[in-house]
């Protein structure tokens, strides 16, 4: 449903991408993984529309580009962001927040439902609606985002770290919903510090390292690679020769 090719981009003169390439099919968990400054936001932003890539690459979704369109025409082909920071309106309360979400002509169609089915994935958001954000626990902001994010009735999540700074109870609570969300059919591009979960939780892992392409392979396969053992998972490396 994805594909992205050739994909560079600069922030002035340094370059954050180069040349990425990768894939996401209908219903899949993909994560991406690589070091602080690696690029994944800068890459998560090129595909919602928010910075522009530099000329050549390919962004196809659904078998059209979205290089050109703005950020508010991508959202209406069905892609929405989560950002690093969660973006929610702190003043508003939950109800508003997941209402402004609606706010594609895409969204129009089925947003009770939409709104019932998200209130059923974060249960607790459903005891807050009256609640203003900003008066909310981390986890329960990110509930919310995410929540506001799915409002907008897309095929495609992208998110930028859900679970920095949140419990550990809270975080397992977002990465659950994450896969009843894909069990609807949604696919997810899925930024995480959390390597261990979100290894758990991928079908498929790309690495990136300094703005480029550094491996990629189904989740499973790499939870048991040494290297990746070595560099995400902190676990050190066994000499392969007894001394
Ligand atoms: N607005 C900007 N202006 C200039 N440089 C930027 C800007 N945003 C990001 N960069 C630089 O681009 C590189 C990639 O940043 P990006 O935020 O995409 O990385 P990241 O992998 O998401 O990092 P982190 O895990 O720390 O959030 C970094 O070197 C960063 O300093």
């Amino acid at each position: 449903m994805l594909e992205i090719a050739a994909l560079s981009h600069f922030y002035g003169k340094h370059q954050a991408l180069a040349d990425i390439a990768l894939g996401i099919n209908q219903g899949e968990i993909v994560a991406i993984l690589g070091a602080n400054g690696a690029g994944k936001s800068t890459l998560l932003k090129s595909i919602a529309g928010l910075v522009k890539p530099a000329p050549g690459a390919t962004i196809r979704f659904h078998g059209q580009s979205i290089v050109e369109p703005p950020a508010h025409l991508i959202v209406e082909r069905g892609i929405a962001l989560v950002p690093e920071g969660r973006g929610v309106f702190g003043d508003l309360t939950v109800a508003e927040n997941l209402q402004l979400g609606a706010y594609p002509a895409r969204a129009r169609a089925g947003e009770a439902d939409r709104l019932a089915m998200i209130l059923q994935l974060f249960p607790r958001l459903a005891e807050r609606m009256p609640q203003a954000v900003r008066t909310m626990s981390g986890g329960e902001q990110q509930m919310v985002a995410i929540g506001r994010a799915l409002m907008s009735n897309p095929l495609l999540l992208l998110l930028d770290e859900p679970s920095l700074g949140l419990s550990p109870l809270l975080s397992r609570e977002v990465f659950r919903a994450l896969t009843q969300i894909r069990s609807t059919g949604l696919s997810v591009l899925l930024v995480e510090q959390n390597v261990r979960a979100s290894l758990d939780i991928a079908d498929r892992v790309y690495l990136i390292e300094s703005g480029r392409n550094a491996g990629s392979g189904p989740a499973a396969a790499m939870k048991n690679d040494p290297e990746i053992q070595r560099a995400y998972l902190g676990k050190a490396r066994v000499a392969s020769t007894p001394t």
